[in-house]
C-alpha cells in the first residue's frame, strides 16, 4: 500500500483549490439512480470513493460519460438491484443505493457495509425507514433486501431517533418517487443534505425544509433532464486551514465558502488565527501568532463537525495550554491519538474525551493510518514535526482527498508519495 514520507517543519504558505464535496458527491451520484432521464454532474472531486460508486452504477446499468469537471449520466434502463459486497465492503456510502433502488425498480439487494474503524455504525435506521415506507426489508446472508412487492413506497412520518446524515438522504432519496407526503423528523442538517435536495429539486422532485430538522418530501411520478454542480468540501477546508494554522503559515483557500464551516471557523479564531473570509474564498494567516489550545465537543451540524475531530486533535498537540476534545458521534473515533503519542504528543484518553497538553515540538515517526480523518491529522503532524515522518497505508487519505500531496507541495510542504 501507498504511504506519505513527509519532511516536517515548513510553513504552508499560497493558494489552494478545495474540490467538490465527497459526502455530497457520494449521494447525489446515487441520486442518478431516481432519473432514468439525462443527469449532468459537475464539481464531482477526483477520488477513490467516487470512483468506487461509478463503478457500483455502472453494475446496475448506469452509463456515466466525462464531461468538464464531471460526467453525465445515463440511467434509462437499470439492469440490476444488487448492489454486490465486493464494491460495498470498500465503502459505507454504498448503502445509498438503496433507497433509490426501491423507490425507482421496487426491489433491492445492497450488502451491509462493512465495519469501519470509527465505531459499529449501524443502518438500523434506513432500514425501518424503508420499511414505514411499506418495503418488506430482510437481512440475509450479510444482504440487506427489500421488496415492494409490485406496489410504490408509500408516503410515511418518519422520526430518526439518532440524527442520521446518510439515513437522512437515503430515505429522502426514497420518498421522492413515493406515492404521497413523506416528513422526516429530527433529519439531518449538514449542508450536504441541502446540497442534495437542491439537486432532487432541479430533477423536478418537491422537497422543502432541507437545512432544518423536519424534511418534508411530496412525492413525484417521474422526474426530469438536471444538471447540478456539487457543493465545496468543507471538511478539505478546514483540513488546509488546520494545516496552515499548525504549520505557522498563510494559505487562502479559494473555490469554498465559509458559511459551511462556521464552528470550525470560530474554533481556529479561538485557537488564535486571522482568519478573513470572502465570497468564495478563506484565507488563514498565523504568521507571527501563537497556537492556544481549545475545547471541541462534536455534534450534529451547525455544531462542531465529528470529521474536523481527528484535525483540532493535533492543533491541540501543538497548542499552547490544554484542550480537550469530546467525541459525542462515533464511539471508537480516537485511533489517532496512540499514533500521535509515538510522535511525542502528550494526550490522555478518557472514554470518549481526550485531554490534550500542548507540547513544545513532535518529533517524526513512522505513524499507521487508520481511518480518513485520523490519516489526515498525521500528515498534519508530520507537517509539524522535526525531521521525517512516515504515514504508511494512506488507502484512506484517497478515499476522501483530491492530490492531498500536490495541494500541500504546491503551499511549501515535503510530501513524497511511495508506491508499495
Ligand atoms: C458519506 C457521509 O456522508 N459520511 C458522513 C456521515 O456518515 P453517516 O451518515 O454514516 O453517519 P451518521 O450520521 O449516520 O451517524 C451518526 C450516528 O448515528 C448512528 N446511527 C446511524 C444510522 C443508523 O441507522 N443508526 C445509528 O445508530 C451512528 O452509529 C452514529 O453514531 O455523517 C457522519 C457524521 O457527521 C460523518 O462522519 C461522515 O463523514
Ligand atoms: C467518515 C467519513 O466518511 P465515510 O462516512 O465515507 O466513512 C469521513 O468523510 O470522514
Amino acid at each position: 500500500m501507498d504511504k506519505f514520507v513527509i519532511q516536517g517543519g515548513s510553513p504552508l504558505n499560497g493558494e489552494v483549490r478545495i474540490s467538490g464535496a465527497k459526502n455530497a458527491a457520494l449521494p447525489i451520484l446515487f441520486a442518478t439512480i431516481l432519473n432514468p432521464n439525462p443527469v449532468t454532474l459537475t464539481n464531482i472531486p477526483e477520488l477513490k470513493d467516487i470512483r468506487t460508486t461509478l463503478s457500483l452504477l455502472a453494475e446496475l446499468g448506469i452509463k456515466a460519460d466525462k464531461v468538464a469537471s464531471g460526467y453525465r449520466f445515463d440511467a434509462s434502463e437499470i439492469s440490476s438491484t444488487t448492489a454486490p459486497y465486493d464494491l460495498v465492503r470498500t465503502m459505507r456510502a454504498s448503502i445509498m443505493a438503496l433507497g433509490p433502488l426501491v423507490a425507482r425498480c421496487g426491489q433491492a439487494k445492497v450488502s451491509l457495509p462493512g465495519g469501519c474503524a470509527i465505531g459499529a455504525r449501524p443502518v438500523n435506521l434506513h432500514i425501518s425507514g424503508l420499511q414505514q415506507m411499506g418495503a418488506e426489508v430482510k437481512v440475509e446472508h450479510g444482504y440487506i433486501v427489500a421488496d415492494t412487492h409490485g406496489k410504490k413506497l408509500q408516503g410515511a412520518q418518519i422520526f430518526f431517533d439518532t440524527v442520521t446524515v446518510t439515513g437522512t438522504e437515503n430515505l429522502m432519496m426514497a420518498a421522492v418517487l413515493a406515492e404521497g407526503q413523506t416528513v422526516l423528523e429530527n433529519a439531518a442538517r449538514e449542508p450536504e443534505v441541502v446540497d442534495l435536495a437542491n439537486c432532487l429539486n432541479a430533477m423536478g422532485a418537491k422537497i422543502s425544509g432541507a437545512g432544518s430538522d423536519t424534511i418534508t418530501i411530496d412525492g413525484v411520478a417521474h422526474l426530469t433532464a438536471s444538471e447540478h454542480a456539487v457543493l465545496p468540501d468543507r471538511i478539505e477546508t478546514g483540513t488546509f486551514l488546520v494545516a496552515a494554522a499548525v504549520t505557522g503559515g498563510k494559505v487562502t483557500c479559494t473555490h469554498t465558502s465559509a458559511k459551511l464551516l462556521e464552528a470550525v471557523i470560530t474554533k481556529l479564531k479561538e485557537a488564535g488565527a486571522d482568519i478573513q473570509a470572502s465570497d468564495n474564498q478563506i484565507t488563514l494567516d498565523m504568521t507571527k501568532r501563537k497556537l492556544k489550545a481549545v475545547n471541541i465537543k462534536t455534534a450534529p451540524h451547525p455544531a462542531f463537525p465529528t470529521d474536523m475531530q481527528a484535525q483540532f486533535t493535533v492543533l491541540n498537540c501543538v497548542a499552547q495550554g490544554t484542550g480537550t476534545i469530546h467525541e459525542t458521534i462515533f464511539e471508537n473515533r480516537f485511533m489517532h491519538v496512540p499514533e500521535l503519542h509515538r510522535m511525542g504528543a502528550d494526550i490522555e484518553l478518557e472514554s470518549n474525551t481526550a485531554i490534550v497538553r500542548g507540547v513544545e515540538t513532535l518529533s517524526g515517526a513512522e505513524v499507521m493510518a487508520t481511518d480518513l480523518r485520523a490519516s489526515a491529522c498525521l500528515v498534519i503532524a508530520g507537517l509539524f514535526a522535526n525531521d521525517q515522518t512516515v504515514v504508511n497505508r494512506i488507502y484512506h487519505l484517497d478515499r476522501g482527498y483530491e492530490s492531498l500531496e500536490l495541494k500541500l507541495n504546491h503551499l511549501g510542504a515535503k510530501v513524497q508519495r511511495v508506491s508499495g
